[in-house]
């Protein structure tokens, strides 16, 4: 395997998930009510969801010029296209342009079409052949508005498996979150996190320059083990987690936050367990899960879903697995999985005798 084939495509992912970030932040400190919108199917999207994704597709174009581009991303403009959305539109096209002269590395403004057309560029089906980028320009929206942690995924796919993944984390505190449910008094608050295949993971301060290697907590004791999972109960079976945890004995209550920043907290070793189980129904996206699962690999953990199988980022937009996802290190995977599978099928028994 070569270990230097996508530097320059970090590099360039590492600058749009930063820039994105930027814009991200300004919104945040003054988030407007008519800055919210709904989508169809009731979740949120803001002027910054659209103002990081017009962004990172931008910034990847002008970085990469000679490479074919493919995208898939979260957002699109059908929303954006209709009459009573002009204000927003010139709202984010502001953002966008005062984003790029305010960081002063591109010396660019782009008009309204241009936002348009650079949202919907991330419309790629991806799949298993060739390259093509996955982002989630926020992740955890419902996070960023409550002012809590969000995160910009940003993941690189080559012939169907995550090569590269960063993941900006603007409210991330630079030190561990291990029992603070997010919050801290610590005044180094921003992560990057990225990671190669096959070169390990890495974390820096969020628009500094230098990155230290980061790996997962190697525990193999439940009882010291802690756990992540979604703060939004619609999200994730709360429940089962707790199930979960108590068979396999472990103490902590769960911590919960938005975002894949569980995805970088767990990389870094601030817990050994994050656990996913959406209600039945639920379709998971490959842009909630690449760049957060290549951090964590690459730090030593693994990620796979409720039956064991790796994580399948090939098959399109959506991923196709067995019930939820399951991460940790690779000394406790055997007994999480055992504890998993058993309270799924208590939970399906004592379901089908009601
Ligand atoms: N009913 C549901 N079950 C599971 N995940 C859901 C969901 N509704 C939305 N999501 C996903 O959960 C993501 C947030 O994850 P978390 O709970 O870990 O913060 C959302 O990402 P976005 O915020 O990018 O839309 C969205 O894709
Ligand atoms: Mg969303
Ligand atoms: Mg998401
Ligand atoms: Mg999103």
């Amino acid at each position: 395997m070569s270990s230097s084939s996508y530097e320059k495509e970090l590099a360039a992912a590492k600058k749009a998930a930063s820039l994105a970030a930027r814009l991200c932040q300004t919104v945040q400190k003054a988030l407007l009510k008519s800055d919210i919108q709904s989508k169809a199917d009731k979740s949120p999207v803001t002027v910054a969801d659209y103002g990081s994704q017009a962004i990172v597709s931008l910034v990847l174009k002008m970085e990469l010029p000679s490479e074919k581009f493919s995208l898939v991303a979260e957002e699109d403009s059908a929303d954006l296209q209709k009459d009573e959305s002009q204000e927003t539109l010139k709202r984010i096209t502001d953002l966008v342009n005062d984003t790029f002269s305010s960081e002063g590395t591109y010396s660019i403004s782009v008009s309204e079409e241009d936002v348009l057309a650079a949202i919907d560029s991330g419309k790629s089906d991806g799949g298993p052949h060739g390259r093509h980028w996955v982002l989630d320009p926020i992740d955890g929206t419902k996070g960023f508005v409550r002012g809590d942690q969000y995160a910009i995924a940003l993941a690189l796919l080559d012939e169907g498996r995550v090569v590269l993944g960063v993941l900006a984390c603007p409210n991330l505190p630079f030190t561990s979150i291990a029992n603070l449910d997010g919050h801290s008094s610590e005044n180094q608050i921003g992560c990057l996190f990225s990671a190669q295949t096959g070169c390990g993971a890495y974390m820096q301060l969020l628009h500094e320059p230098s990155a230290a290697k980061i790996s997962v907590c190697t525990t193999e004791n439940p009882a010291d083990a802690s756990f992540f999972e979604s703060y939004e109960a619609a999200h994730s079976l709360h429940d089962l987690s707790s199930a979960i945890a108590k068979k396999l004995g472990v103490q902590a209550p769960p911590v919960r936050i938005d975002s894949q920043a569980k995805y970088g907290a767990l990389a870094r070793g601030d817990g050994a367990i994050y656990l996913r189980f959406p209600h039945k129904g639920y379709r998971e996206k490959i842009w909630d899960h690449a760049a957060g699962s290549i951090v964590v690999t690459e730090a030593g953990g693994i990620a796979t879903d409720a039956a064991g199988n790796n994580l399948d980022f090939s098959k399109g937009r959506y991923l196709d697995l067995d019930t939820g996802i399951i991460v940790t290190n690779k000394k406790l995977m055997p007994s999480l999985l055992s504890a998993v599978q058993e309270a799924i099928r208590e939970q399906t028994q004592s379901a089908s005798h009601m």
